[in-house]
């Protein structure tokens, strides 16, 4: 007699890494309150975005991410043929995630960023540091990738008008954003009992003090950046979102946002990059499937 074999098949490493993108930007999406972002709250400063949008569109970039993983192992080094490959996965997927949306941008930033580092960690899985990932997609992103159209998009306008450092230049440098103060922060509020939605606010809200957010110049320009950077600082000093006075700041910095039509969407990006590099870095070798 024959027995069904019900064990579930064993995730590939591209699967399982596509699967912690998308776990990523579904916890980014999720976490509340992110001022003027999309959240469990509402829909912040946007006017065409829901979660259960975020949601669909974070799951309709699975393939992507997993199309990309399967190209860095199959290519097996950083290189322009490599570059080239997920350029052309990374646009297939952004038009995969419009017609998910009906058109609207949900998460343009992140599958450049994330489509980078799942790329990068898809390259050498026996070494998944934050530094020695976020170096390898840095890598990558300083390669000239022949296809790629150079559209007038909007972060292009405001480097031009402000000289901004945007999402392109954030990847460039290896997530500065994320190494330098997205990660140490999530472990600083993890480590002072903070609990994990409040250190993940936290981490967003460093990252938002310093970030040349091109969506938010874009929406609401110096006034709005400047409004993002101190807003946030303040609520840090005030003692972060687990206490009452940070608590406080982070509703005024919500409202702030919101009256100026500002919204963080590179900052969000850049959390839910933070958070997938955490996963990664801290599962004991993503071989082994330990996350
Ligand atoms: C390299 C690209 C990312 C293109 O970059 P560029 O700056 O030229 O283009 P943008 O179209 O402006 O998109 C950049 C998105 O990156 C996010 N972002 C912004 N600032 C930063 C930053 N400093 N660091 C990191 N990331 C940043 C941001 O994405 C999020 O916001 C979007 C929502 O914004 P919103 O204002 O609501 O929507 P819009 O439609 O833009 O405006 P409105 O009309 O509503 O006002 C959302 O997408 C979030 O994800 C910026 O939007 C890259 O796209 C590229 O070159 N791709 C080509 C394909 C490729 O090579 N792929 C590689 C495979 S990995
Ligand atoms: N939660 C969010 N709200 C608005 N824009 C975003 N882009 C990425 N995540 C976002």
């Amino acid at each position: 007699m024959h027995a069904f074999n019900l064990q579930p098949k064993p995730l590939s490493l591209a699967e399982r890494l596509a699967d912690l993108a998308v776990d990523a930007l579904i916890d980014e999406a999720d976490l509340s309150p992110k001022p003027a972002l999309v959240d469990r709250r509402g829909n912040g400063a946007h006017t065409d975005l829901h979660l259960g949008l975020m949601h669909a569109s974070a799951l309709s970039l699975w393939p992507a991410f997993k199309e990309m993983a399967e190209s860095a192992i199959a290519f097996g080094e950083v290189g322009v043929p490599l570059r080239e490959a997920i350029g052309r996965i990374g646009r297939e997927g952004e038009q995969t995630m419009l017609a998910t949306t009906n058109g609207v941008n949900t998460h343009r930033g992140a599958i450049w960023a994330l489509g980078l580092l799942v790329t990068a960690a898809a390259l050498d899985c026996s070494n998944t540091h934050a530094s020695t990932v976020t170096l390898r997609a840095a890598r990558l992103a300083i390669l000239d990738d022949r296809f790629a159209p150079r559209p007038l998009s909007h972060g292009a306008q405001v480097a031009q008008r402000y000289g901004a450092r945007g999402a392109r230049e954030e990847a460039q440098l290896g997530f500065p954003s994320v190494i330098q103060r997205a990660l140490p922060q999530l472990k600083r509020s993890r480590a002072a009992g903070h609990g994990e939605q409040n250190a993940r606010l936290d981490a967003l809200l460093a990252i938002m003090t310093q970030l040349s957010d091109t969506c938010v110049l874009y929406r609401a320009g110096e006034q709005g950046l400047h409004t993002m950077q101190l807003g946030a600082q303040a609520v840090l000093d005030a003692g972060g979102s687990a206490s009452l006075a940070g608590r406080r700041r982070l509703h005024e910095l919500d409202e702030q946002l919101i009256a100026l039509n500002a919204s963080p969407g590179g900052a969000a990006d850049l959390l839910a990059a933070c958070l997938f590099i955490d996963r990664i870095a801290s599962a004991d070798g993503i071989n082994q499937g330990a996350f």
